[in-house]
């Protein structure tokens, strides 16, 4: 379904001196028909870029995705046109993803009019139907945003990406901004959804709970690169790359899952537009070996999964 080959982003900062960011530095994963892969790591490793850049929202500097055998990178943006209601991005933040200014009638139907999706007499009743489906009524059409809680507005949002019979959804911490109790009532709206829908889902979370609830397969990502992919439930029973060992430990310990607030790890995180030579984690970890300083590891396959460290080699 999705093919995501050795993709990079670098972004510049500063207008005098400019320093550069590797924001995303070579990563490469797949995602089969109606699976959700997820993508888990602290904040600023470069997630959010990856969901971006699949999308085409923002140009890799190198890389290729290959959607459903085209390959997304070279598309003109006709081509790219045609393409974007199969591919859609769900945002943390509901609230501020719908126009405060739109009815919810009118935000549902919008897609389906853009994309001229269904006959302009039938817009009503698909909304009707789009919105029963995520669990709201009839009495929400005329209501703005703000009249909404956030867990509606994500279910409102959700309508708004299932109307375009999307393949393949990017969910961007789709329920940080929401109380626990929401945050799994709409997780369980989504694999519902996905049961009734059979899209593919990129799943992006600092939190290793719902990264487990959520998703059959996942990538740990440590300043813009995949070190260890494999089995979510591999990865969660047997972690093998050091970082994310410490990762699932050090959430073990603090009882908490998420990595959103203070980094789990031991050390302090490097300064990203300075990063580390040879495996960017060497500076906080525990297993380090001569080489890891001089030498970025390889990729290798480890049992059903995948590796960057020299330990492995
Ligand atoms: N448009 C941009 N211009 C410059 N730098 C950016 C841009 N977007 C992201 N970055 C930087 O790239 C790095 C990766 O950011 P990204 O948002 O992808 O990380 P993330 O893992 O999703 O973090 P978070 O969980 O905090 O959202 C960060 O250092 C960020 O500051």
């Amino acid at each position: 379904m999705l093919e995501v080959r050795d993709i990079k982003k670098t972004f510049s900062k500063g207008l005098v001196h400019k320093k550069y960011l590797r924001a995303v530095d070579g990563v490469s994963f797949t995602i089969g028909e109606k699976e959700t892969f997820g993508l888990v790591g602290e904040s600023g490793c470069g997630k959010t870029t990856v969901g971006r850049l699949i999308l085409r929202l923002m140009e890799p500097d190198a890389g290729d995705v290959v959607f459903n055998g085209t390959n997304i990178t070279g598309l003109n943006k006709p081509d790219l046109r045609k393409m974007r209601p199969k591919m859609q991005i769900l945002f943390q933040d509901a609230d501020s993803s719908l126009h405060p200014r739109m009815r919810i009638r009118e935000s549902v139907a919008e897609p389906l009019k853009l994309y001229n999706l269904v006959p302009e007499s039938d817009i009503e009743k698909k909304v009707v139907e789009l919105l029963e489906m995520v669990g709201l009524q009839k009495e929400h059409l005329n209501r703005y945003p703000h009249e909404l809680s956030g867990g509606q507005n994500q279910r409102v949002v959700l309508a708004r990406v299932l109307a375009l019979g999307p393949q393949f959804i990017v969910a961007d911490e789709p329920t940080s901004a929401l109380d626990v109790s929401v945050q799994a009532q709409i997780l369980s709206l989504m694999n519902e959804m996905q049961q009734k829908y059979g899209f593919s889902c990129l799943f992006i979370s600092h939190d290793l709970s719902v990264i487990r609830k959520m998703t059959s397969n996942m990538g740990v990502m440590y300043l813009g690169k995949l070190v260890e992919t494999g089995r979510t439930e591999d990865v969660f029973e047997t972690p093998k790359h050091p970082y994310t060992q410490a990762l699932i430990s050090a959430v073990r310990i603090a009882g908490s899952e998420s990595l959103q607030k203070t980094s789990p790890i031991e050390g302090e995180t490097p300064d990203p537009m300075n990063p580390p030579s040879g495996c960017k984690f060497h500076t906080r970890c525990p297993q380090k070996m001569d080489i890891c300083e001089r030498v970025e590891p390889e990729v290798v396959n480890v049992g059903n999964g995948q590796v960057a460290c020299h330990l492995f080699e």
